[in-house]
C-alpha cells in the first residue's frame, strides 16, 4: 500500500492545472509515461500543512467525462480508477478559469457528482479582475457544496490555503444527492452551470452580461431548440422571398445575352452548342447565384455572431443519441456548403469509427449544389402561395427538404453505429464564445468567395458536362416528327436507365439526366435545360424551363425527384474525397451503395404515396 494520498489535478484545457501543479509541488516533479498511450504522466510531491507528503498527478485537460480523444480517455480512466497501474485518486483538485466559469463549470459539476473528496481552485482571479469580473468564492462554495479557494497559480497566491483545505478534505466522503447529481444532458448541464455562475458573479462587464442574458434564452432547454428551428425556417423563407427579384433580373440578362449571341451566329451546330448547350444549360444553373448567396449570408452571419456554436450545443443530445460525436458537428455543418470540405474536416475526429460514421453520413447534409435543383423543381411545381401569415409554401417545402437531409443523416448514423461501425460517439467539446457583431468586411469576403466557387464550378465541371451531354443529345439528329431527346445517343442511354427508374416514377427526361448528374448535382438543371432547349428548337416554341417542367412532369414525379436528391450520392468529387479520406474502396463503395438504395426507396415511397393520393 502506498501511504501517500493521491490527489488528481483536473479541469478544462488551459485552466492553469500545470501552473498550479508546479506551484504546489515545487521543483519535485517527475514525468512518466502511460503504457500504450502517448500521454505523459506528470506526478509530483506536495507537502501538506501537517508535514505529511501527498502525491499529485497532473491530468490532461478535458471537457467532460465522455472522452473525445486518447488524452481525455486517460483523464476519465484515472478519475474512475480504471487506469492500469494507477490507483483511484484520494481527492480531486478541480481547477477553474475564473473568467470562463460557465464553460468550466460544466466539467466541474460532473466531477463533483463523483462524490470524491474535492477542492476547487478558482484560478486566474487576477485576469478576471482585470477584465472587470468580480466573483464571490463563498457563494460559489455554497452552490457547489465543496470548498472553493481563489488562486493565482503563476504568483503562488492561495497555494497554502489550497493545501490546507486539501488536507482537511482528504478522507471525507461526500454524499451525493438531489441537485448534486449530474444533469441528464448537455443543455441541462449548461443551465445548471449558468445558475451556479450567476450566483457567484458579483459584477461583470456589459458584454459578458449580454452574452449571459442571451444564452439564458438561446440555450434554454425548451426555448432554445424552438428558436433554432425558427431561425432555420426564416432562412429558407428568405432564400425564396429575397431571391425573386435578383434571380429574375439575372435570368432576363442571360436570356437576352443568349439571344444576342444566338442571332449573331448562323444556324447550325455551333449555334446549337452555344444557345442550347452553354446558355440553356449553364445559364440555367447560374440564375441560382442569388439563392446561394442568401443562404450563405445567413450562415456567415450566424457563424460570426457566435450563434452557430450554440446551434451545435442544442443539437448535441440528438447527435449523441445517433452515435455521432460532438466533434462531428463542424464537419457536418461545412457539408451544408459542400460535402468535400466537410469530409476533409473530419480529420479533427480522433476516433476512427466516429470519423468513418461522420464521413458516411456527410453527403446527406444538404449541400449548396442541391439548391438549384430544389429551387427549380419547387418553383415549377409548388404553388407560390402563403400557408400562413408570412409563411410561403415554397420556403416551407425547402425547409422540409433540409430537415429531411438532417433526419436522414441522423437515422443513417444511428443504424451504422448499431451495425457496421459499432460504437458510440464522444461528447461536445467546444467552448461557447462571446457573442459579437459580425464584421461587414468578413461577411462580404465570405460571400465573394462563395460566389467565386459557384461560378467556377459553373464554368468548369458544369460547362464541361453540359457540352458532352449536348453532343450526346444532339446526334444523331431527329428526323421530321421525331423528338431529339428520344433519338439521340443520350436518349438511348436514358431509355436504358429509364427501365430501372420507371417504377419510382422517373420519366425519360430525368433518366437521361441521371448519368451526367453524377459529375455534379447542378448538372441536373443544366442537363434538363439543354435537353429541353434541343427539343424546343424542333418544336419552335420558347417557354421558361419551369413551365416546360410543369407541362411534362406529374407532381408525383417531381416530388419523387426532390426526395431522390436528399439521398442520392450524385457527386464525383465527394466519392473521390471519401476514397482518399477513408483510404478504402470498400467503404467508398458502401457509402455510394447505401445512399443509392436509400434514394431509390425514399423516392419510390414518395411516388407511390403521391399516386395513391391522386397526384400522379
Ligand atoms: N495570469 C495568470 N495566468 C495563469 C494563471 N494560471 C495559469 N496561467 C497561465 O495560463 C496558461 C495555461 O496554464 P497551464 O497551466 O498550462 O494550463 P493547463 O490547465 O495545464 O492546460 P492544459 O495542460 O493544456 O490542459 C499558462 O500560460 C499559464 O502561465 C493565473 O492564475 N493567472
Ligand atoms: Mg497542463
Amino acid at each position: 500500500m502506498n501511504p501517500q494520498p493521491l490527489i488528481a489535478v483536473v479541469g478544462n484545457p488551459n485552466a492553469g492545472k500545470s501552473a498550479l501543479f508546479n506551484a504546489l509541488t515545487g521543483a519535485r516533479q517527475k514525468v512518466g509515461n502511460y503504457p500504450g498511450v502517448t500521454v505523459e504522466r506528470h506526478v509530483g510531491r506536495a507537502i501538506l500543512p501537517s508535514g505529511a507528503p501527498a502525491e499529485l498527478i497532473d491530468l490532461p485537460g478535458s471537457y467532460g467525462l465522455d472522452p473525445n480523444s486518447p488524452d481525455e480517455a486517460v483523464t476519465r480512466d484515472v478519475l474512475l480508477g480504471r487506469q492500469q497501474g494507477e490507483r483511484l485518486p484520494d481527492a480531486l483538485l478541480i481547477v477553474l478559469d475564473a473568467s470562463n466559469l460557465d464553460n468550466h463549470l460544466r466539467f466541474a459539476l460532473q466531477l463533483i457528482a463523483l462524490g470524491r473528496p474535492t477542492v476547487v481552485a478558482l484560478n486566474m482571479v487576477d485576469l478576471a479582475k482585470r477584465d472587470g469580473l468580480e466573483l464571490d468564492a463563498a457563494k460559489l462554495e455554497a452552490e457547489l457544496g465543496v470548498p472553493v479557494i481563489e488562486t493565482v497559480a503563476v504568483r503562488r497566491r492561495g497555494i497554502s490555503d489550497l493545501l490546507g483545505r486539501l488536507e482537511s478534505e482528504l478522507g471525507h466522503q461526500r454524499a451525493v444527492h438531489g441537485k448534486d447529481l449530474p444533469p441528464p444532458d448537455l443543455i441541462h448541464l449548461q443551465k445548471r452551470a449558468r445558475e451556479v455562475a450567476e450566483a457567484a458573479i458579483l459584477r461583470e462587464t456589459p458584454v459578458r452580461r449580454i452574452t449571459h442574458r442571451l444564452d439564458a434564452v438561446l440555450l434554454h432547454p425548451v426555448a432554445g431548440p424552438i428558436i433554432l428551428a425558427a431561425v432555420l425556417f426564416i432562412m429558407f423563407q428568405a432564400v425564396f422571398a429575397w431571391a425573386t427579384v435578383p434571380a429574375d433580373a439575372l435570368d432576363a440578362g442571360i436570356t437576352s445575352l443568349g439571344n444576342i449571341v444566338g442571332n449573331a451566329l448562323a444556324a447550325g451546330v455551333l449555334k446549337s452548342l452555344v444557345v442550347d448547350g452553354v446558355f440553356a444549360g449553364v445559364g440555367a444553373v447560374i440564375v441560382f447565384l442569388p439563392q446561394i448567396l442568401i443562404l450563405f449570408l445567413f450562415i456567415l452571419v450566424l457563424e460570426a455572431t457566435g450563434y452557430l456554436v450554440r446551434a451545435a450545443f442544442l443539437m448535441d443530445k440528438l447527435m449523441h443519441s445517433a452515435g455521432l460525436s460532438g466533434r462531428a458537428f463542424i464537419p457536418l455543418l461545412s457539408s451544408f456548403a459542400c460535402a468535400v470540405p466537410g469530409i476533409m474536416a473530419t480529420r479533427t475526429i480522433d476516433d476512427p469509427k466516429d470519423r468513418l460514421t461522420t464521413i458516411l453520413v456527410a453527403p446527406l447534409m444538404t449541400c449548396s449544389a442541391r439548391l438549384p435543383v430544389y429551387t427549380l423543381i419547387i418553383a415549377a411545381f409548388i404553388p407560390n402561395r402563403a400557408v400562413g401569415p408570412g409563411i410561403g409554401l415554397q420556403g416551407l417545402v425547402m425547409f422540409l427538404l433540409y430537415i429531411g437531409g438532417i433526419a436522414g443523416a441522423l437515422l443513417a448514423a444511428w443504424a451504422l453505429r448499431r451495425s457496421v461501425v459499432k460504437g458510440r460517439g464522444g461528447a461536445f467539446m467546444m467552448e461557447l464564445p462571446k457573442y459579437q457583431m459580425p464584421r461587414l468586411v468578413d461577411i462580404a469576403l465570405g460571400l465573394y468567395q462563395r460566389a467565386l466557387i459557384f461560378l467556377k464550378r459553373a464554368g468548369t465541371i458544369i460547362l464541361g458536362t453540359t457540352i458532352v451531354l449536348w453532343a450526346l443529345a444532339s446526334f444523331p439528329q431527329a428526323g421530321p416528327g421525331q423528338k431529339q431527346s428520344e433519338v439521340s445517343i443520350a436518349g438511348y442511354i436514358g431509355s436504358a436507365i429509364h427501365k430501372v427508374v420507371a417504377p419510382i416514377g422517373f420519366n425519360q427526361d430525368i433518366s437521361l439526366a441521371l448519368l451526367p448528374t453524377m459529375a455534379a448535382r447542378e448538372v441536373a438543371v443544366s442537363a434538363i435545360g439543354t435537353v429541353y432547349a434541343l427539343d424546343a428548337s424542333d418544336e419552335g416554341q420558347l417557354t421558361s424551363l419551369e413551365d416546360r417542367l410543369a407541362s411534362r412532369w406529374s407532381l408525383a414525379t417531381a416530388l419523387a425527384y426532390l426526395v431522390w436528391f436528399i439521398f442520392a450520392p450524385q457527386c464525383i468529387s465527394t466519392i473521390a474525397v471519401t476514397r482518399r479520406e477513408t483510404n478504402s474502396w470498400k467503404w467508398t463503395g458502401f457509402m455510394v451503395g447505401y445512399l443509392f438504395v436509400l434514394a431509390y426507396a425514399a423516392a419510390g415511397l414518395t411516388y407511390w404515396t403521391a399516386v395513391a393520393f391522386g397526384l400522379g
